[in-house]
């Protein structure tokens, strides 16, 4: 059996770095955004809902981001400290920036897209001063997340910060969560998007995520060839996520495993990804066979697709455990 090797001598388990934002959830669904008329204020960005999805199955979890100098910011830095996350990595920024915004429209349950408001963002202003040693040396894993590399001095803050995780043996995880909005072309993002991969001990990205990746060969969206190519650097597991027809890892020496989805009652998509994410981390770093640690995120994913927000929806270990009693899986036939 398979399992990834984690630092036992760290007073944190998971530490993420990069977007701390606000969703502003669509309280009318199945219409167009044009015709809504009242939202709800969630803390959003990936990498946080991971952090706090987490912290919700008992992972001590710390953040590293940057957030806006106001009520937004303040609100942000409230919630990750009543969530129990630690909050010494996050700085406030003083240069005007302002919190990014996620506003979602629920259009119908295969339909939800995400308007972002991503200009003079404070998280895109982390810069390398923000990115302790110390604070990354007391920790068993780093969470890296894709949207962070989209813009200086927030992708030169995640190298160094993936520079401290490599000296200090932390175990680096890379969520790929690609937006295209923050980017200006996507033969940048893939340039980046590669050069952090390297690094990783974990890379967990969609289908397209990674053909974004490999925009300069000529893979033909091979899963088990996308896979052997990260086994040639750090990584150790490549997860390929398929949306509603469930996921598949690889692991370095060789194995893999499939994992199919729980059908659930969708309220909106996303969110899937990040809950997918944390739970898959969790049974990780419990020892989990792969297997399992990525039934137990996809249970996490249909959790929180059944929901409104995707922070508040993340799940408790009794959460998931209660709905596994009484879900059944389905597999890609
Ligand atoms: N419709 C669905 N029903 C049940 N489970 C789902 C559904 N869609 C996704 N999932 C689960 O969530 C996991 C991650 O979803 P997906 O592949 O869409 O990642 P993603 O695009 O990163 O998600 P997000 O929409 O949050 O960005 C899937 O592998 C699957 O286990
Ligand atoms: O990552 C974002 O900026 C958007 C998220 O806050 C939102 O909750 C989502 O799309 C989750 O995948």
């Amino acid at each position: 059996m398979y399992h990834l090797d984690f630092r036992s001598d760290r007073s944190m388990d998971l530490v993420g770095i990069g977007r701390l934002c606000i969703d502003l959830n669509a309280d009318q669904f199945n219409r167009p955004m044009e015709e809504t008329t009242s939202f709800t204020k969630y803390v959003g960005g990936s990498p946080a809902n991971i952090a706090i999805g987490a912290a919700r199955l008992g992972l001590k979890s710390g953040f590293i981001g940057k957030v806006s100098d106001d009520q937004m910011g303040r609100y942000i830095q409230k919630y990750l400290k009543e969530n129990q996350i630690d909050v010494n990595g996050v700085s406030v920024d003083d240069t005007g920036a302002v919190t990014g915004l996620a506003f979602t429209e629920i259009k119908s349950p295969e339909d939800c897209s995400i308007l972002m408001y991503r200009d003079n963002v404070a998280d895109l202003k982390l810069n390398p001063s923000n990115v302790s040693e110390e604070y990354i040396q007391q920790t068993k894993a780093l969470l890296i997340s894709g949207t962070a590399l989209a813009a200086s001095p927030s992708r030169e803050a995640v190298f160094l910060a993936l520079d401290y995780a490599k000296k200090h043996e932390v175990t680096v995880i890379f969520d790929l969560d690609y937006r295209a909005y923050t980017w200006k072309n996507e033969q940048e993002t893939a340039v980046y998007y590669n050069l952090a991969a390297e690094k990783c001990d974990v890379i967990i990205g969609t289908r397209e995520e990674f053909d974004m990746m490999e925009q300069f060969e000529n893979y033909s969206q091979d899963d088990h060839r996308t896979a052997k190519k990260w086994f040639g650097y750090c990584a150790e597991i490549v997860v390929i996520k398929h949306g509603s027809e469930g996921s598949i890892a690889y692991t370095k020496d060789g194995q893999s495993e499939r994992s199919g989805i729980f059908p659930t009652k969708v309220l909106k998509t996303f969110g899937a990804g990040d809950a997918y994410a944390s739970s898959f981390i969790y049974g990780l770093m419990n020892g989990w066979e792969l297997k399992k640690a990525m039934e137990f995120g996809s249970a996490s994913a249909s959790i929180v697709i059944s929901k409104h927000s995707c922070s508040d929806a993340m799940p408790t270990v009794a959460e998931i455990n209660e709905f596994l009693q009484t879900a059944s899986i389905s597999e890609k036939q």
